[in-house]
């Protein structure tokens, strides 16, 4: 049965949010991690969203945040072990997302064996653009993404630079995860990230689509 909630606000649905990381070989390279043999993804909580007009707080045990800018896909239609053939059909759309790092934090994580949560799940996490219906971009692997800091441009990237396209990341998470109706998928991030600071202001866009404007604030340490 069709939804009454209208895809164009999937934020406010409280659905899951999974990020993939590592897709693009230059922003691998970058960290020193090594390709990925397949996908590699994790989750953000749906409390990680926010959208332009509210800040994105850097956590207060985080001393070094940084930005990656992310093409979204959103997700119209349940999807369980999709093949890549029918995986675009469950595509409603798309949206513009930073995946927020707390890059200090995921290094120890990474050093010590544990999850990422502290680092990629932290409320404010995920900025997100307006929606953009499928029929607006007929084809996701031509797109540029691009970040600017303050004015300067920190990323610029291809998404046809993806390692795994949109359909294989569908059909491979599909084989995990069952997808449903206002699931967010991150598709990586390029190359070009970096630390902000308090008072940032953050702007990122899709060439020729859609920009958007977030400034970063600081949480204060809880007594
Ligand atoms: C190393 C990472 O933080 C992976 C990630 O999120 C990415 O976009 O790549
Ligand atoms: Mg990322």
């Amino acid at each position: 049965m069709a939804s009454s909630r209208p895809l164009a606000r999937f934020w406010e649905w409280g659905k899951n949010i999974l990020c993939v990381g590592r897709n693009y070989a230059e922003h691998a390279k970058e960290l020193g991690n090594a390709l990925p043999a397949e996908p590699l993804f994790f989750l953000k909580p749906s409390s990680a969203y926010v959208r332009e007009g509210s800040p994105i707080v850097r956590p207060y045990y985080c001393t070094d945040l940084q930005h990656e800018v992310e093409l979204g896909v959103v997700i119209g239609r349940r999807a369980q072990a999709v093949s890549q053939e029918a995986a675009m059909e469950h595509v409603a759309g798309y949206a513009l997302c930073l995946d927020m790092t707390a890059r200090d934090v995921q290094k120890e994580c990474k050093k010590r064996g544990l999850p990422w949560t502290l680092a990629k799940a932290f409320s404010t996490s995920c900025p997100v653009s307006e929606f953009v219906p499928k029929e607006e971009i007929p084809d996701p692997h031509k797109l540029k993404i691009w970040l600017k800091v303050n004015g300067r441009l920190r990323q610029e990237g291809e998404t046809s630079s993806m390692i795994f396209s949109i359909p294989h990341l569908i059909s491979y998470i599909s084989e995990i995860v069952t997808l449903e109706e206002g699931d967010l998928i991150l598709t990586g991030s390029p190359s070009g990230v970096g630390s902000v600071q308090e008072n940032d202001e953050i702007e990122a866009g899709i060439h020729g689509i859609l920009s958007m404007r977030f400034r970063v604030a600081q949480q204060t340490c809880p007594s």
